[in-house]
């Protein structure tokens, strides 16, 4: 898929917006509140007449082909229960192939079996917009534009459908999802597009742009934030936390849905300890052998010192005492301890 838009919105901002994806399932947009996302969404589904467009899908422009939205909102009709809202999408479908099966694994995988007999008006935010994803798959779209589609809904149950949704991506369905949640971004995307000011200027491996956004943040806490992931190992998962692989060594992590194949921890600079002895135990969870890249200056008695282990990155921020007691230098093997 390729396209070019541009969409004046007002004075200051027009989205100017290109990008190239090939044979691609699921693709994640990203970027900052205002950076032109939803509007780039609302143009590619045809809402916005304005819009100038150039496209390719498949054979043919775009248009010519069903593009299927979510927004946030779910904008269900009030005066139909559920399930007439589900069959007013499957009587407009594609096909009229008989997916009686397709239909209920749909309204499976998006947790709706227990709510067709009731209103909009008696859901809560999450249920009302897993209806509206499966009112928008059952329609049969050749491309589905996921913007937040599952923000209302719980961690455990939205990485439920998240990873249902992948399959179905990687089973024909191409999808682009915009999102805010990194953890989200980092799973279930090949890629990420990065929109900054209504241009698309990065698109990476969702590690690759992870990094750089975190790099460009005016707040240097987060640009210190560093993400580690892995596969899951089988049967070390417990209530408490979940362990899994990154680099050859175990680490666990607290915040993992069940059933995620992979999982991932967001590490804070100033809760990585770092020694270099090793032998010590400490209280905190995680220990991760890796090696210092490079040391940066002080800043108020502080210094941030970049790890990296492979392709995994991480970062400490230490006082100036404790990188001249530690004597570190460029290319040492550390430590690095820091809570699951
Ligand atoms: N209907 C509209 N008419 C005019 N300007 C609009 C309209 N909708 C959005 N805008 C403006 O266009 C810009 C991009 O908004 P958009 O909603 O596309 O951003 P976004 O990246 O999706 O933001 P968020 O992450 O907060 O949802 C903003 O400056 C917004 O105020």
């Amino acid at each position: 898929m390729e396209f070019s838009v541009t969409l004046p919105r007002t004075t200051e901002f027009t989205l100017n917006a290109t990008a190239s994806l090939l044979n691609f399932s699921m693709v994640g947009l990203t970027g900052p509140s205002g950076a032109g996302k939803t509007s780039l969404f609302r143009a590619l589904a045809g809402l916005e007449k304005d819009a100038q467009i150039q496209s390719r899908f498949r054979q043919g422009a775009l248009n010519r082909h069903r593009v299927g939205m979510v927004f946030q909102e779910p904008l269900l009709l009030p005066h139909l229960t559920v399930a007439g809202n589900l069959q007013l999408a499957t009587r407009y479908k594609a096909s009229k192939r008989s997916v009686q099966q397709d239909d209920e694994a749909i309204i499976a995988g998006c947790h709706c079996q227990h709510l067709l007999a009731r209103s909009p008006s008696a859901l809560s935010g999450g249920e009302a917009q897993r209806v509206a994803l499966a009112r928008a798959l059952l329609n049969q779209p050749e491309l589905l534009l996921l913007d937040e589609p599952l923000s209302a809904v719980d961690q455990s149950t939205r990485a439920s459908i998240m990873q249902w949704l992948r399959q179905v991506a990687e089973q024909g369905l191409p999808m682009i999802l915009i999102s805010h949640d990194i953890s989200d971004l980092w799973l279930y995307c090949q890629s990420l597009l990065l929109m900054q000011d209504g241009e698309i200027v990065r698109h990476d491996v969702p590690s690759e742009v992870i990094h750089a956004m975190y790099q460009q943040s005016a707040d240097s806490r987060v640009r210190h934030v560093a993400i580690l992931s892995g596969p899951v190992r089988m049967g070390d998962t417990n209530d408490m936390w979940t362990e899994f692989e990154c680099e050859a060594q175990p680490l666990y992590t607290c915040r993992h849905a069940a059933g995620d194949a992979k999982a991932t921890l967001s590490v804070a600079a100033h809760t990585v300890v770092i020694d270099k002895d090793g032998q010590v135990p400490t209280s905190l969870d995680n220990q991760f052998m890796c090696e210092v890249q490079s040391i940066g200056q002080p800043c108020n008695g502080e210094i941030t010192v970049s790890l990296q282990r492979g392709s995994a990155r991480l970062y400490a921020t230490i006082s100036a005492a404790a990188v001249s007691r530690l004597h570190l230098r460029i290319g040492d093997t550390v430590r690095a301890s820091f809570p699951a």
